[in-house]
């Protein structure tokens, strides 16, 4: 592993290095984790105890580079004549605003980039019928940002039109373009990318991974998760005082997760009265010997009490898949599995003849919009500061991250391949089940 080399590596799209850092010429570059292997005969790093990365690969993806973030000896823009832009796109997340912040500080303050921008209302933003103003953006105007959640740049989902976007770019003389998305706005900068490199542009674009999912390949974590089960799990104490405050109560929250139940499992495991916590990479049945309303009416039967937490993708088995909606960006608008429980339970319980109280809470919005816990502070800040030294560098198409413990660069297409699951056969979910006490299956199969 120490042996190998740069060259040695198939790195996509490394912008040449031109100029020599001021700040950051002595700094030891090291760009390959040591954490990561290397497949000799296909060229390329990967982790091998990773089975996303053979998920990836399966599905026809580009193979994977990791680069090792962080400041580069040389870098490519001249920051006396460089312009950068930030746009955030999607839903919201806890920590927006930090990266925000930490990317106009790491661009003013690090390397002297004096000219930065807001697009504004995502991608919408550079398309000028919208007619939504880009924001000057200095260290002034974001001091106190991340004291709030949501987005100063506002936000939107809904395809634009890439060649009208890099129009707009090449315009308003945009040399770095940080995206601040989920899988959505990754995609987007990719193509977005694409388009550039058809035009030969001096452009380079650079994203940062926002989802309280946490369901994006090949990243440990995504920022604003952390906030987002610690504000769940407070949610989720509160909900347990409802459930144990009646006779034979169930209290059910619902929590965002649309492919992914990252959330509904960490908040059930910092709260561990939660007694079934139902995700979409497990299905189950309602009905049934070994259904989930056979095993819930066990526990309420044995203790008086019951506590639920789902994950929105959760349960999606249970409805006809006839009239599947989509939101603008073509994201598959879930059928809502928390109602859905709550007039089931309440069905089963009845013609079962036994009473029961079912209180149900959706705090989806109000998790999203929190503000972010010190920890993801941290965090955004560090991943901001890493996409500017990236970006900075020259490199693009890249999406900054955490990956066993380094900070990495990945092209965005091993990102967006494929979904971040829970493994069911893996310790998180046996945490889970070890936890709750909830049955193996909850299918009769
Ligand atoms: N393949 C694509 N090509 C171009 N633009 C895309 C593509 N996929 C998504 N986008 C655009 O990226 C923006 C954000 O996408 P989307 O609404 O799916 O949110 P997201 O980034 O996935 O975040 P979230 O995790 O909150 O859903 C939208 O404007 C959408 O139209
Ligand atoms: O209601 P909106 O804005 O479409 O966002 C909902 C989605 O956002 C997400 O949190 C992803 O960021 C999903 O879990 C959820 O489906």
């Amino acid at each position: 592993m120490n042996d190998l080399k740069q060259e040695d590596f198939e790195v996509k799209k490394l912008g040449k290095a031109t100029l020599v850092s001021p700040i950051y010429k002595n700094y030891a570059e090291e760009e390959i984790s040591n954490e990561l292997f290397i497949d000799e005969s296909r060229k390329i790093v990967y982790d091998a105890s990773l089975s996303s990365y053979k998920n990836t690969l399966e599905s026809g993806a580009e193979p994977i580079s990791f680069l090792k973030a962080g400041p580069r000896k040389d870098i490519y823009f001249d920051p006396s004549k460089t312009k950068a832009a930030i746009v955030t796109c999607g839903g919201l997340c806890p920590g927006i605003n930090n990266v925000i912040r930490g990317l106009v500080n790491g661009l003013y303050y690090r390397y002297k980039v004096r000219n930065i921008w807001g697009i504004q209302y995502g991608y919408q933003g550079l398309i000028p019928e919208y007619g939504h103003e880009m924001k000057k953006l200095t260290p002034e105007v974001v001091k106190d940002i991340h004291l709030f959640g949501g987005t100063i740049l506002g936000s939107s989902r809904g395809r634009q039109d890439i060649s009208a976007m890099v129009d707009a770019l090449e315009r308003e003389n945009i040399n770095i373009l940080f995206t601040i998305g989920g899988d959505g706005t990754l995609s987007g900068n990719h193509v977005i990318n694409e388009e550039i490199e058809r035009r030969g542009l001096k452009i380079v674009t650079a994203g940062i991974p926002k989802t309280i999912d946490n369901d994006v390949n090949f990243m440990t974590k995504t920022f604003g998760f952390d906030t987002a089960f610690t504000t769940a799990a407070a949610v989720v104490r509160d909900a347990h005082n409802e459930a144990t405050g009646a006779y034979n109560g169930v209290a059910i929250v619902k929590l965002m997760g649309r492919d992914s139940g990252f959330i509904a499992a960490n908040a059930a495991l910092a709260m561990p009265d939660v007694n079934f916590v139902l995700v979409p990479e497990n299905e189950f049945d309602l009905h049934g010997e070994k259904g989930f309303l056979a095993a819930l009416k066990e526990r309420v039967l044995d203790r008086h009490h019951a506590l639920v937490v789902v994950a929105e993708g959760a349960g999606q088995n249970l409805f006809d898949h006839e009239d599947v909606k989509k939101d603008k960006s073509g994201n598959i608008k879930h059928k809502d599995i928390g109602v859905h429980l709550k007039d089931e339970i309440n069905k089963f319980f009845k013609s079962e003849d036994i009473e029961a109280t079912v209180k149900y809470i959706d705090p989806s919005y109000i998790i999203r919009s929190e503000v972010a816990i010190p920890a993801d502070s941290v965090f955004c800040n560090d991943l901001a500061l890493n996409a500017v030294h990236g970006a900075m560098a020259g490199l693009t198409d890249f999406v900054v991250g955490r990956w066993h413990n380094q900070f990495t660069y990945l092209p965005i297409p091993a990102a967006t391949a494929s979904r971040k699951k829970i493994d069911v056969n893996g310790p998180l979910w046996w945490a889970v089940l070890e936890t709750t006490g909830q049955p193996l299956k909850m299918k009769d199969e």
